[in-house]
């Protein structure tokens, strides 16, 4: 399976999602009609910035090259504040585009920049991480971290399309590697157990990059993720499911000052969730030991220290599916079933959080 795949994303402002080696030659094509091209990147993936630049150059497209801080630390709005004076600097028009090139943390930063300047222009999420190309590059949920906690400014902003350049997977460290196969995991809970099925049966080959398992539950993920974003891309209603995992993931994030990654605390807000499922009387126990089976198969973690329970319970609070003092959680009515949740108990969420806590 060495081909580009294209995945289709519905709604008001349709795009594609391209997947394979090489796929960079297809940046120009995206991004026609454009005099300049911001170009974003974090130092670990400059040599892939630079190839998307010299696509550019031979398109006629004059590349702004934009180093920003890796990972979470380029995810604040003084980071993006400093794009914006280049652009600035560089007179962008409406005509003009933004790529980010890397993983998430990257393109929720470039899509931010690009939703806000001049009131939006185009952008393009090159993907270069497993985290990214499954969940981040797709759907338009573009933002910055605050300090009360994770992505709490940000705006709804659709790429022109995403570029996930499976090549670049082979200089991904295992770790991140692993951390992004947290969000492929949550895709086969929420919609497709036939990743489940896929990660089990032989959790060494659905991490290596240079077998056919994990290009095609790279594909199998976006698909998730491309059906619900095309259906509600403001997340007012199923997008919500996508969040599975991550009330309590985005507090061990922040807890952590970002030091795990994001994949690594929504391992463990999956493990919660199932827990809370359990308690709830929705979910069996047997899919609930799954999520923690499966996911320490792959080296993810799946417990927090039960000392930090005060602290996660009150980040929790700042969840944007939160109304009020209530709590709302994505469980699962069985695999594959998701649904969202108000649960006011702080009896039973500080049980589910001690069942699972080491
Ligand atoms: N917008 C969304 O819908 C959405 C969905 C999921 C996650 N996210 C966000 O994405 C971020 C996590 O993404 P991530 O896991 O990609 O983390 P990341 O962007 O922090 O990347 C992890 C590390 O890997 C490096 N890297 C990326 N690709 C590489 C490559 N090919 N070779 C070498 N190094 C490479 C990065 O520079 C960084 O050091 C978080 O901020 C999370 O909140 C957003
Ligand atoms: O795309 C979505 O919607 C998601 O919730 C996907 C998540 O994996 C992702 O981490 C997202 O950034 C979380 O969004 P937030 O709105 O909870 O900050
Ligand atoms: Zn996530």
């Amino acid at each position: 399976m060495s081909e580009l795949t294209r995945i289709a994303v519905g709604g008001d402002q349709p795009y594609d999602v391209l997947v394979g080696p090489g796929v960079l030659a297809e940046l120009p094509a995206l991004v026609k009609g454009a005099d300049r091209a911001a170009v974003l990147y974090a130092p670990p993936v400059r040599a892939y910035a630079e190839q998307a630049a010299a696509h550019l150059v031979d398109a006629r497209i004059q590349p702004v090259m934009i180093e920003v801080p890796d990972a979470e630390a380029g995810k604040t709005i003084a980071v993006a504040e400093r794009c914006w004076d280049e652009l600035g600097r560089a007179s962008f028009t409406r005509n003009d585009v933004v790529v980010g090139v890397g993983g998430g943390a990257v393109t929720d930063l470039a899509g931010f920049v690009a939703a806000c300047w001049l009131r939006g222009v185009r952008w393009v999420p090159v993907s270069t991480s497993i985290n990214g190309m499954v969940d981040a590059a797709v759907g338009g949920k573009t933002g910055v971290n605050t300090a009360a906690g994770k992505n709490l400014v940000g705006a709804f902003y659709p790429p022109a399309g995403v570029l996930c350049a499976t090549e670049a997977l082979a200089t991904l460290p295992a770790a991140q590697l692993l951390a992004g196969m947290a969000e492929v995991v949550k895709g086969g809970f929420i919609a497709d157990p036939v990743i489940l099925d896929l990660v089990e049966a032989d959790p060494a080959a659905a991490v290596d990059p240079a077998g056919p398992v994990l290009r095609e539950l790279i594909e199998r993920k976006i698909a998730v993720k491309a059906h619900v974003v095309g259906e509600d891309l403001r997340e007012s209603g199923l997008r919500e499911i996508l969040n599975y995992g991550h009330t309590l993931g985005h507090a061990i994030e922040r807890r952590e000052q970002y030091r795990w990654s994001h994949g690594h605390a929504v391992s463990v807000g999956l493990v919660y969730a199932a827990r809370l499922g359990v308690l709830t009387g929705r979910l069996d126990e047997a899919s609930a030991a799954r999520h923690a089976d499966l996911l320490r198969s792959l080296g993810l973690p799946v417990s927090y220290p039960a000392d930090a329970w005060d602290e996660l319970r009150a980040t929790m609070s700042v969840d944007k599916k939160a109304r009020g003092r209530a709590l709302r959680f994505v469980l699962l009515d069985g695999i594959a079933r998701p649904v969202t949740v108000p649960i006011d108990d702080e009896a039973l969420l500080a049980q589910a959080y001690r069942d699972i806590a080491s």
